[in-house]
């Protein structure tokens, strides 16, 4: 099935380029590209958005080396995602149940975030500079992003969505791990790897390999793959964008199955989300003036949603 998610070209905007020496019709014409793909689908594809695959691969490579350790050695690791300071770091198997109507999720994590957390470093060592690299790459890839949206939505300060994450902000990388199902043969009924949901923030990028999973639900409620393309990364609208937009941007629920063929269940999965999120105090506030939803902290609003997770 051909995917649903309409792909950008952003080799005239990427980050290797200054934006100051990219023409305003390519930042518009761009602009609204991905405005009309967020505002019907919820998602866009990029490619040639400038981050090369080298760099994805050495993190899924480092990362994969974490997942590997025993348990015991990644429990010191452990997040506490209750506690405001304590999000970075490891997220066991079955901890989080992103759709309550399901068992909980069949994933492990690690989240890279901009607060002092525990690393790997003896077990690890090279997982921490390659992360960090990696989150600075997709904050300025998102950057870009945000100023398109600024643009497309015609705001007066194109600039302002863009100013409003900082790169020592509330943005977090994680790194994601879907075990092979012949690990793990005690699969519970309506168990899958990821559930339905909706991203809390603004946007999110998603770096997927090439074992496929990933579901989108379009707007008549049915799920269609979001098949992993070479050299795509995903960029889907979160919630906080919505409220935002007042409902012109759409965030779309979207979950991980566990693949019907057998060779696919044998295989772990890896994927690399990278959520941009407001700074803390950044009040989030219907940008049009409608006063549709309330005006609410984006801190306020993402420890609401996290506490339902848990
Ligand atoms: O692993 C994936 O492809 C999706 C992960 C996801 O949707 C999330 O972490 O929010
Ligand atoms: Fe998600």
């Amino acid at each position: 099935m051909a995917s649903v998610i309409p792909i950008v070209d952003l080799e005239q905007f990427n980050i290797c380029k200054e934006p100051e020496d990219v023409g305003d019709d390519v930042q518009r014409q761009l602009a609204a590209q991905i405005i009309d793909a967020f505002s019907t689908v919820g998602f866009v594809g990029l490619k040639n958005y400038g981050i090369p695959q080298d760099k994805l691969n050495a993190l899924m490579t480092e990362a994969r080396t974490f997942f590997k350790l025993p348990v015991i050695t990644k429990k010191k690791y452990s997040i506490r995602p209750t506690h405001e300071d304590e999000r970075g770091g490891w997220v066991c198997l079955e901890q989080e149940i992103l759709n309550p109507d399901r068992p909980a999720d069949l994933k492990e994590t690690f989240n890279v975030v901009n607060q002092s957390q525990l690393w790997p470093d003896d077990e690890v060592p090279g997982y921490r500079p390659t992360a960090d690299e990696f989150y600075r790459l997709c904050w300025t890839l998102s950057q870009r992003v945000l100023l398109l949206i600024g643009l497309g939505l015609g705001l007066d300060q194109p600039c302002y969505l863009k100013k409003t994450h900082s790169i020592d902000g509330a943005c977090a990388l994680r790194c994601l791990f879907y075990p092979s199902i012949k690990s793990h043969p005690d699969v519970r009924p309506n168990q899958i790897r990821c559930g339905e949901h909706s991203d809390y923030g603004s946007i999110t990028l998603l770096f997927q390999d090439d074992v496929g999973g990933l579901q989108l639900r379009t707007r008549d409620g049915e799920f269609v793959p979001a098949t992993p393309m070479d050299g795509v990364v995903l960029v889907n609208v979160g919630d906080m964008m919505q409220r935002w937009t007042s409902d012109k941007l759409v965030s779309t629920k979207h979950r991980v199955v566990i693949p019907e063929a057998q060779a696919a269940r044998e295989k772990a999965r890896m994927s690399v989300a990278y959520f941009v999120i407001p700074d803390d105090d950044c009040l989030i506030e219907c940008l049009d003036g409608s006063n549709k939803y309330e005006p609410i902290t984006s801190l306020d609003y993402l420890n609401m949603r996290i506490g339902a997770t848990y």
